[in-house]
């Protein structure tokens, strides 16, 4: 019998981790279901043939895992909608929940869960929004109940979505922000070196293309040489030439110390994301 998998809260991250797992043959869309307070902003859900409805509850009681999509600050609501529209007098199981809260302790999820009359286990996981497309990273950490079938089963459903890397609960609460938040510095490097083409002439379309591949092919450099990528940027650096100009130009920014700033002021937000 094939698994059903279930998405609390249908938003972006939700729909990221849904798309992945569809990039694997060996899923369909039917065997998802999606819950959230708004059906008509599921629509892209249906579209993909999953099953939609306003019932967290359903969701809950027709799948086997259960991703937690909603929020941090609406965690308690999205558990209490869940014990309200639980179909009565069903089978109870033990339910395995897959937590993508930011910042959300496995200790906390427990506290939220004790509403439950029934056993619940938990993974958290730190995902990003580039699972979508196959070239993901999900950090997880599975709780003191979770079965080691339990991580194959994850790691087997988000085979198709990128890497996936069991991690302490100490790393997933100091590292979460490069996976989860890294994309959104990185689009912004995209744009800004596009708009340097831009301005040099280059039409925008170009340049955000070769922007992007820039991106890729360096990242897969430094994945496939295992070099440093302080010995690749030398490759690339002749002496007197144009590129370590350009790196002169970065360093006067301080392009080092902004993105360590970036990761630090995000895992900062995170802890107290994670106090509320
Ligand atoms: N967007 C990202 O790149 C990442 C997000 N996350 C985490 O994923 C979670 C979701 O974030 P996004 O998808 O970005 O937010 P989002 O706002 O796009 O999605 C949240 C969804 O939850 C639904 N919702 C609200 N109350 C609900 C309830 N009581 N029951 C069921 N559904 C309810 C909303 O209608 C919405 O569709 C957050 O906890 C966030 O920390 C983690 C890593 C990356
Ligand atoms: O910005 C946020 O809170 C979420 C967590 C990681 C990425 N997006």
């Amino acid at each position: 019998m094939s698994i059903t998998i279930g998405f609390i809260g249908g938003g972006n991250m939700s729909t990221a981790i849904a798309k992945g797992i569809l990039r694997n043959d060996s899923y369909s869309a039917s065997q998802i279901w999606v819950s959230g307070p708004h059906t008509a902003h599921l629509k892209h859900w249906e579209e993909m043939g999953a099953n939609v409805t306003d019932k967290n509850g359903e969701v809950l009681s027709k799948c086997d895992v259960v991703f937690l999509g909603v929020k941090p600050g609406v965690l308690s609501y999205a558990v209490s909608d869940c014990l309200k529209s639980l179909p009565s007098g069903g089978p109870r199981k033990n339910f395995f929940f897959v937590s993508m809260l930011a910042g959300i302790a496995i200790e906390t999820l427990h506290e939220a869960f004790k509403v439950f009359d029934f056993p619940t286990s938990v993974i958290r996981i730190m995902p990003n929004t580039p699972m979508s497309v196959g070239a993901g990273i999900c950090l997880y950490t599975p709780d003191d109940t979770i079965k080691p079938e339990q991580c194959m089963l994850l790691e087997k459903l988000l085979n198709s979505c990128g890497i996936c890397e069991k991690v302490t609960e100490t790393l997933m609460n100091s590292g979460s922000c490069l996976p989860g938040c890294g994309p959104a510095f990185m689009y912004i490097v995209i744009e800004a070196l596009a708009d340097g083409a831009v301005k040099q002439g280059v039409p925008r379309a170009m340049a955000l293309r070769w922007a992007s591949q820039v991106l890729v092919g360096s990242g897969e450099m430094v994945l496939q040489s295992k070099k440093h990528p302080g010995h690749l940027k030398d490759e690339v650096c002749s002496p007197g030439g144009s590129t370590i100009c350009g790196v002169t130009a970065l360093e006067n920014g301080r392009i080092r110390a902004t993105l360590i700033s970036a990761i630090e002021a995000a895992t900062l937000r995170t802890y107290e994301m994670g106090k509320k």
